[in-house]
Formats: C-alpha cells, structure tokens, sequence
C-alpha cells in the first residue's frame, strides 16, 4: 500500500523483509508460516473512478478497497486462531488491520508505536493522507459516517476502538486536532517527554498495565511505525522526525509486548526504501526485521 501517502515505495517493505530472512528468522524463533502473497492494490487501480467525496481524504476508494481485504484476511486469520503479521505498506492499512481484529476480537487492547497520533479523520486532517488517519477512522466517537466516503463504506457498521483501549508510545508530532482529541478522549499518550522523563522500562510498564490492568489475559495488537525509531536509525520512511527512540528503546518495546505472552496480531509499517539510498535503506529493512525478531519472541538469553 502506497495510497495512504505522497511517496512511492512503500509497497515494497514486505518483498525486502522476505528478502531479509524474514521467514527463516520466524521458522528459527519456532513458528510456522504461511507466507501469503502481497494483496494486490495495483488491480484495484483500474477501477477506480473519480468520488463524489468531496472531504479530505486522498485516494480513499484505492486505500479504502485495500483496508477492506486486509480486514477480511485478518479477520479470517484470527478466527483460525493463527496470528497475522501483516507487513506495510504505508500505515492507512492500520484502518483494515484494526477493522478485521475487532470483528475477530472486540476486546483486543493496541499499542501503537509511531511519532504521530495517526487520529484525524476527513474531516480534521490538514493533509488528506490516509496515513494520518487509521486511529482516528475506528475510533468510538471520533470516526465519520463511512457511508459518506465512496470506498469505506463497508466500515460503515464494524465494532469501535474505545479510546481507553489504545495507548501511544513515541509521539513528537501530534497536530492541534489530534492533541485535542488525546486530551477531551483522556487516551494514554506516552510521549517522548514521557520516555525521557521515566525511561522506556517504566513507560512499558504504565502503558500495558493500563491496556490489562483489568483483564490480564486481553489479547493485545501491536502498531509498529518504524517513524517511532530515531531517522539517525530509520531514514528510509516517508514522514521523519527528529528526536526518536534509540535502537534500545525501540527493541525494548517490541520486548516487553513479545513478554506479556498476550500479543494476537502485529504489523510494521511505513518502511521506504526508495526514500533513503544505499545504506540507510538496508539498515531501516534491518532494523524491521530486528524488531519484528523481538517482537515475534527472541530474547536475549
Ligand atoms: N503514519 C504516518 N506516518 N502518519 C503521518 C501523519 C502526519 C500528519 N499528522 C497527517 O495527518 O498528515
Ligand atoms: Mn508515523
Ligand atoms: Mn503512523
């Protein structure tokens, strides 16, 4: 998936994670893998037409028709009770991922890691990119009318995400409608501020105790943006900021998730390697499969 963004290239981040060892790193951690094939967006394409949609929300029958089989398939894969490892792409397939998990499991608790809130709607987002709006698309109480929006239709009676059912580690750019939302939603919002101030082992800590304080065994989904991780690390991504997770941080998170033996479904998304050349790009593949690694199971000892 390309469509939720301005760049392309992110649609080849699954072919060069296979490429990396993705499947052997998950057959040596002790699981065992379907590889299914890349859904086809470039298909979907052909069909379409110009919207009658007049909001801001660029590409929306391309990214919505994509959303829509990423959902089916997630959905279809928790009901098997096998777990989806879905490989972006840019982080608009969130809306499909997030779709699919709470039709399979209403109760299932997010964490989203990523340097932005991805909270706006048509109607709030200052860009129009899709990217920007997977949270904000499922949220109880903020998600529009998907009747309205030629595409997403078919979202249009699916189970909510409940504001007190996320919490966000890593932001650093949140814009003024997604800040207002964080504060009038009460979301659990671990910041970088947050991260500096406690340290990530505390910051995991209150972020989990806060999705299963109440239910220990709630199944959990992991949102990984690699734009979470420092650009020093993880240039090859389309939307950059400054001042991110170190390369332990980042491994910690996916860590201490992998520990509490609750995660059901997991995604990584907005790798680019067009947008950076050479090295940064295969360090930032990398650096997905390392983190992918930790949190699929490996631990140091
Ligand atoms: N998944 C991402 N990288 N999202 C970036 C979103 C940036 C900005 N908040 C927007 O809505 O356009
Ligand atoms: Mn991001
Ligand atoms: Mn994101």
């Amino acid at each position: 998936m390309t469509y939720g963004q301005p760049f392309v290239g992110t649609d080849s981040g699954p072919e060069l994670l296979r490429q990396a060892g993705l499947r052997k790193m998950l057959s040596a951690l002790g699981w065992r893998v379907e590889d299914v094939p890349d859904l086809e967006f470039e298909a979907l394409q052909l069909s379409e037409k110009s919207g009658t949609f007049e909001g801001n929300a660029k590409n929306h029958k391309l990214v919505g028709a994509g959303c829509e089989m990423l959902a089916n398939a997630v959905e279809k894969t928790l009901k098997q009770k096998r777990f989806p490892l879905i490989l972006g792409g840019d982080h608009s397939i969130g809306m499909g991922s997030l779709a699919g998990i709470l039709r399979a499991q209403p109760e299932t608790g997010v964490i989203w890691i990523d340097a932005h809130a991805d909270l706006n709607t048509p109607a709030l987002s200052e860009s129009g990119n899709m990217h920007g709006m997977p949270v904000g698309m499922l949220m109880e109480g903020v998600a529009p009318d998907h009747r309205q929006i030629p595409g997403l239709e078919w979202l249009a009676d699916g189970p909510r995400l409940s504001p007190d059912s996320i919490v966000y580690v890593g932001l650093r750019d949140v814009d003024p409608a997604e800040r207002r939302l964080i504060q009038s939603l009460d979301i659990a919002a671990y910041t970088m501020h947050e991260i500096d101030r406690y340290g990530i082992g505390q910051v995991m800590e209150m972020a989990l105790d806060h999705l299963c304080a109440k239910n220990p065994n709630r199944p959990l989904h992991l949102s990984y943006d690699i734009d979470a991780v420092d650009p020093v690390l993880a240039p090859a991504t389309g939307t950059t900021v400054r001042g991110g997770l170190t390369f332990r941080e980042a491994h910690y998170v996916a860590e201490a998730v992998a520990y509490t033996g609750n995660l059901a479904s997991a995604e990584i998304v907005e790798l680019n390697p067009s947008l950076s050349c050479g090295e940064g790009a295969e360090a930032t593949v990398e650096l997905g499969l390392q983190l992918i690694t930790s949190f699929m199971g490996k631990s140091i000892i």
